[in-house]
């Protein structure tokens, strides 16, 4: 299809993001007297530190898409997913999306001390579902996270759950929804195999309802069976973007020097 025919999801233009990170410079800067004297003096604090993750991204993603992001640590990988999801700020460019992209991440809030199936039910409303959506979909999204295979988890406290179970738990809750763009961090990687198979269907019927996926995973296989583009970051910048084989071949050979 060309590209003018079809329909983009996400746009970043020149996006830039840049941590702040407070209280960086060590005891002696950040003694009351100094605290004091920058208030006073109104000056910027000397301990803060920036740390620029993303520096200068730009693509375009279309409707239909399943994008792999991949890279080394700390390449800026999952900074980029949150500022997708506009949890982070652009310092410079921009990112445009359509509807609410929402992330999906291994660190997706859900309330330990509440079991299982109320966070099913918490997670639903805050995806914008109604009491009654919530009502039909809760049952179904148990079975889906298997959480209840090995007896009734699913009335459980959440901190009772290995981490494998609570990340099978939120998959399952998010991919529930249909999302115009549906940010999945590492989340299938945590999974043992099983779910891996059933949450990579999964996307791959999300990407047919006409959303785009983002998937962030160190497990190129997994990568391989459900993106068709990848996007390689290295140190905030984008190395590669295109065919996932293309993609994962010049950063196998990246990675093995
Ligand atoms: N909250 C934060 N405050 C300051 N710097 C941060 C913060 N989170 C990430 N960074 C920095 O931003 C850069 C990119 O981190 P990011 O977590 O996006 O990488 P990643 O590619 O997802 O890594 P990994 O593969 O290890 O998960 C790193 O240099 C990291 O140290």
């Amino acid at each position: 299809m060309a590209d003018n025919e079809r329909i983009p999801t996400v746009i970043a233009d020149d996006a830039h993001v840049i941590y702040k990170v407070y209280g960086s410079a060590g005891n002696q800067q950040q003694s009351p007297l100094t605290s004091f004297k920058r208030i006073v003096t109104r000056t910027k604090a000397a301990n803060v530190r920036e740390v620029h993750a993303i520096k200068g991204v730009s693509f375009v993603a279309y409707r239909g898409e399943a994008i792999g992001l991949i890279g080394t640590n700390g390449s800026g990988k999952s900074t980029l997913l949150r500022a997708v999801a506009g949890l982070l700020p652009v310092a410079r460019g921009a990112i445009y999306a359509s509807g609410q992209p929402s992330l999906l991440g291994v660190n997706a809030v859900l309330m330990n001390d509440l079991p299982g199936d109320r966070n099913v039910e918490l997670g639903c409303l805050a995806m914008g579902m109604t009491p009654a959506e919530v009502k039909e979909k809760k049952q179904g999204i148990i079975d889906f996270s298997g959480i209840n295979d090995r007896g009734d988890f699913a009335s459980l406290p959440m901190r009772t759950y290995s981490s494998g179970m609570s990340a099978r738990l939120r998959f399952s809750i998010a991919a529930a929804k249909q999302h115009d763009v549906l940010l999945i961090d590492e989340a299938l990687a945590t999974g043992d195999a099983k779910f891996r198979r059933r949450s990579e269907a999964r996307v791959r019927e999300l990407r047919q309802q006409a959303g785009t996926v983002f998937l962030v995973s160190h497990s190129e296989q997994s990568i391989r069976d459900t993106c068709e583009r990848a996007i390689w970051l290295e140190s905030g910048l984008i190395r590669a973007d295109g065919p996932t084989a293309d993609v994962l071949k010049e950063y196998e050979s990246f990675v093995r020097k």
